[in-house]
């Protein structure tokens, strides 16, 4: 389906839940947030109609994520009815990977084809700073479970942040050489960080590229490994993996924009930087089907921006893990 700027909407982002079990400074404030009541979340089965809708006017990759979609019991049911709708070729997940490890079997069984893993430093001393509590051990431990799973691409989702892992970005890229992962490096969004911590820490992509260039040699374009997001890859040479970079503030993607979000409540949200939003729940508790849902959806996208505007600041009184990242 298009929009209105000729883009073409094939990409369905699903939070499905906003809890979380860290609290990633550039994610949460620091007194954390209020979690809604379970009953204000979607349940799998109304999600399961969004998805049918959303395939029957060309929604084809789906991506699970949160909050932190493993603290949502039962995942892999979820998974299993998504997996079951015709015309979805793609279903992945974003996840910190603390919970990946027991669960890693029953999802893939369950037909998820991809995971990202969010993993923005090597120390565990910064990576307890950062995530407020975090066990980097942890989040390496599913990272190995992603692998031994077999899942490909796994890719890692590094937020660059000045002053606390820009040191970090040449030992991080240096993990493609001998481990098959795709390592993105992300601008630091100004998304709900109205406190001082976020001051300041944007790092352009340019610059983090020349860090590693000056360290570990050229960097070749190289071929997407899967997927719809608007990393752009290249490769050190003789690696196994990829490094990427994902430009929302210096060379935003915007024009090539694929995607719509479904908040954990159940609303629409045409794009992350606009606070406009259609509602899907009121509509399925009603009674609504697939025809009515979509319907719904072709509202939504016909009400996308053609651009953020994140320069003008966030306009929002939520943060990333409630609207779904
Ligand atoms: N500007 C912008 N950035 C986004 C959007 N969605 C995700 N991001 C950023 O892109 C990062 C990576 O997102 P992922 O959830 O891993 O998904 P993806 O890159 O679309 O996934 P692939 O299909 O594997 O390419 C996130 O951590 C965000 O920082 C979006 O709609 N707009
Ligand atoms: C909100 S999290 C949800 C999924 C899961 N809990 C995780 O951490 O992967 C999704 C992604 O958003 C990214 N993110 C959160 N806040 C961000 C910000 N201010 N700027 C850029 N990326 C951000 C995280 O790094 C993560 O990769
Ligand atoms: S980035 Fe992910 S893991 Fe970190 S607080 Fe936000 S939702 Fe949780
Ligand atoms: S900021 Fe909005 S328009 Fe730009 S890529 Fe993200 S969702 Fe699409």
């Amino acid at each position: 389906m298009q929009d209105n700027y000729q883009r073409e909407i094939n990409y369905l982002r699903i939070s499905v839940i906003d809890r979380c079990n860290l609290r990633c400074v550039y994610c949460m404030p620091p007194e954390g947030v209020k979690f809604v009541d379970h009953k204000e979340i979607l349940r799998f089965e109304e999600i399961e109609i969004v998805v049918r809708a959303a395939a029957s006017i060309g929604v084809k990759k789906v991506r699970l994520t949160g909050g932190e979609p493993l603290v949502r019991k039962g995942l892999e049911n979820l998974i299993r009815r998504i997996s079951n709708i015709p015309g979805i070729d793609d279903i992945a997940l974003t996840t910190n990977g603390l919970l990946l490890p027991p669960h890693v079997q029953v999802l893939q069984d369950a037909g998820l084809k991809r995971v990202n893993i969010s993993f923005d430093t090597l120390d565990s001393e910064r990576y307890r700073e950062l995530t407020r509590f975090g066990e980097l051990s942890g989040a390496w431990e599913g990272i190995v479970a992603a692998l031994d799973a077999g899942f490909h691409p796994v890719k890692l989702n590094t937020v660059v942040i000045r002053g606390f892992n820009d040191d970090e970005v040449v030992d991080i890229a240096r993990l493609t050489l001998k481990k098959p992962l795709h390592i993105r490096f992300i601008e630091f969004m100004p998304i709900g960080s109205s406190n001082a911590w976020a001051t300041g820490r944007f790092v352009p992509a340019e610059e983090i590229m020349s860090l590693i260039k000056n360290k570990l040699g050229p960097l070749i374009p190289a071929k997407i490994p899967a997927g719809s997001g608007p990393a752009k890859y290249y490769r050190l040479k003789g690696a196994q993996g990829t490094v990427g970079f994902i430009t929302s503030m210096s060379e935003h993607f915007c024009s090539s924009c694929n995607r719509l979000r479904l908040t954990s409540t159940g609303s629409l949200r045409p794009c992350l930087y606009d606070s406009c939003e259609v509602d899907l729940k009121a509509p399925l508790r009603n009674g609504a089907g697939i025809k009515e849902i979509a319907a719904l959806i072709k509202k939504a996208v016909s009400l996308k921006a053609d651009q953020h505007h994140m320069l003008d600041g966030w306009q929002d009184n939520r943060v990333m893990s409630q609207i779904g990242g």
